[in-house]
């Protein structure tokens, strides 16, 4: 049967249905139910061409996947999305179909390609950069390369060094006395780490952005308020993708009626301290040297940035200090902190790795430099990173700029397709790794092999131009906090609430632990 035949006896079979509708409502009502009719089958076969005759449609991928994407959806909105496309890439191999419009890989060729300095391929967001993007989401490349100007030479490690090792000891500090408060008040010396990791990422945050001082440690607001990003700030942004309709009924009417729709559909808001207080907070250690907030460094840095002086751009605007304030707490603090949960985990798992690690910091002293060089506490740690990175998640891009499309590996991928890439299993990709489910800290102590690990297979930060911005941060947080916890804490054992399943990754925009705890016994077994 030809195609044309096909729809009109479609498109008759579909006027049938709603007959008694027209003949219930008239003219009008015919006209209506006509047209919408007609929009349904002309959705129906857009998505029919799309699923048979794309060149997507040669990419490897459940069935339904070919037509649409509200399985990838869900399991987005369910905060699974990680496990989902891992399970995919385990099945159908290194490039799987998961909508009609969009591709996940994690075949490092073409993780290369899509992370390339200079690449084609845009930072995917449903969110127009006009609307006070933070450097996180911004997307176009000119836009983010001014954005990210300002914070280049405050994010180098030389100047971070000077500037951030200061609080990220202090704070590091304060999570170790709060720790050893919990062992000594409670049976059996239980610890749950996980909270106070995620305090110190947070804590770290605050000293960034809006200096020392405001952090919930220090204040001794634990407990009183959520942590840190609130997990339905990425709810907002799953509903949002799920559902515009849904997201602005959810916006603007159930949240006037239930304090838990507030904390879904306006989790921004929620998030955000007034601007008013958060702009004067940042301002405040402007003028000061010591302790100055990122922003003032950004400003002050940007005055002497030749591309900034020449683009006519070197002061941050109030709303952009606020977004990207916003933004460095979302990026920052949960990755940090979940890194260094899991982290510990693999360690405790190794008692032999764990007493190694003891070892060798036994006595070193607590500075970024000193550390760098401790070749076990290096292995572990980006062994940890390699498995286990907090932000090891989606990375989705777009690629609009060639006309006829592009090809990556032998599949031609359309104009305006998502491609995402998630570290999770770029890191567990058997053609990338030898043994790769193996945590294995050796595999980093050969020098010969650990320089041989290129970008492209290794990608906890990601690559490219979109990389980590507050790379050498998040490297010195981790090491700092993880010395201190094995100064402090030899002899440390899991407790039995720590499970492979208690400890399967969540997908909430960033990873967590599935039951948001890791408990540690903090004393030695017999003592
Ligand atoms: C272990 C800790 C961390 C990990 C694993 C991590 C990982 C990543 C990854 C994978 C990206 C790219 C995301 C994408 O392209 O969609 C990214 C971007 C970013 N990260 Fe981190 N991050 C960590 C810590 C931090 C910290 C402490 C900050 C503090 C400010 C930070 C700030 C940023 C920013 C601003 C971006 C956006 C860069 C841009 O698009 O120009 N990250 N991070």
């Amino acid at each position: 049967m030809s195609t044309a035949s096909l729809l009109t006896r479609t498109s008759k079979t579909v006027l049938n249905v709603l007959q008694p509708a027209r003949d219930q409502l008239g003219d009008i009502g015919t006209a209506a139910a006509t047209l919408v009719g007609f929009l349904l089958i002309s959705f129906a076969c857009d998505r029919i061409r799309q699923a048979w005759f794309s060149p997507l449609s040669k990419i490897p991928g459940p069935w339904y996947a070919h037509y649409t994407g509200l399985g990838l959806k869900l399991h987005i909105l369910a905060g699974n999305r990680v496990n989902y496309v891992q399970a995919l890439h385990e099945h159908y191999g290194p490039y799987v179909r998961v909508a009609h419009n969009e591709v996940v890989t994690c075949d490092p060729a073409a993780g290369k390609v899509i992370h390339a300095v200079g690449t084609k391929w845009r930072k995917w967001s449903h969110i127009p950069d006009h609307i006070t993007a933070n450097v996180f989401a911004i997307v176009d490349p000119k836009h983010h390369n001014i954005r990210q100007r300002f914070y280049t030479k405050t994010f180098s490690q030389a100047s971070l060094r000077r500037t951030m090792q200061g609080p990220i000891v202090r704070t590091a500090e304060l999570a170790v006395d709060g720790m050893k408060a919990d062992a000594a008040s409670r049976g059996g010396g239980m610890v749950d780490v996980h909270e106070w990791f995620m305090l110190f990422g947070n804590d770290v945050m605050f000293a960034l952005t809006f200096g020392e001082g405001f952090g919930l440690m220090e204040q001794g607001k634990r407990g009183q308020t959520n942590p840190v990003t609130p997990l339905e700030f990425h709810q907002m942004i799953a509903w949002s993708e799920f559902s515009i309709p849904i997201f602005l009924f959810g916006r603007f009417v159930l949240s006037s009626f239930w304090p838990w729709a507030e904390r879904i559909f306006k989790a921004d808001v929620c998030l955000n301290p007034s601007q008013d207080e958060a702009i004067a907070q940042l301002r405040m250690k402007e003028k000061g040297e010591d302790g100055r907030t990122v922003f003032a460094e950004a400003i002050e840095d940007a005055k002497d940035d030749e591309v900034l002086k020449n683009s006519g751009k070197t002061r941050l605007t109030d709303d952009e200090i606020a977004a990207d304030a916003l933004g460095f707490r979302l990026a920052g603090a949960e990755p940090v902190s979940v890194t260094l949960t899991y982290l510990v985990w693999c360690v405790l798992q190794r008692p032999d790795v764990q007493r190694q690690v003891e070892n060798e910091v036994a006595g070193v002293e607590l500075t970024d430099e000193a550390l760098e060089n401790l070749p076990i506490l290096g292995a572990v740690i980006l062994e940890g990173l390699r498995l286990w990175g907090g932000n090891a998640t989606a990375m989705r891009r777009k690629e609009d700029v060639t006309l006829e499309g592009t090809m990556l590996s032998e599949y031609r991928i359309p104009r305006g397709t998502t491609v995402s890439t998630q570290a999770y299993s770029l890191h567990r990709n058997p053609a990338a790794w030898p043994d790769p489910l193996k945590w294995d800290h050796t595999r980093w102590l050969d020098p010969a092999q650990s320089h041989s690990i290129s970008q492209d297979r290794f990608q906890p930060f990601s690559a490219g131009t979109r990389m980590c911005a507050a790379y050498h941060l998040a490297m010195m947080e981790i090491r700092l906090m993880t010395a201190m916890f094995f100064q402090n804490f030899g002899g440390a054992r899991l407790a039995p609430s720590v499970t492979s399943e208690s400890m399967v990754m969540t997908d909430r925009f960033n990873l967590f632990p599935r039951n948001h705890r890791m408990e540690v016994l903090m004393r030695p077994a017999g003592s």
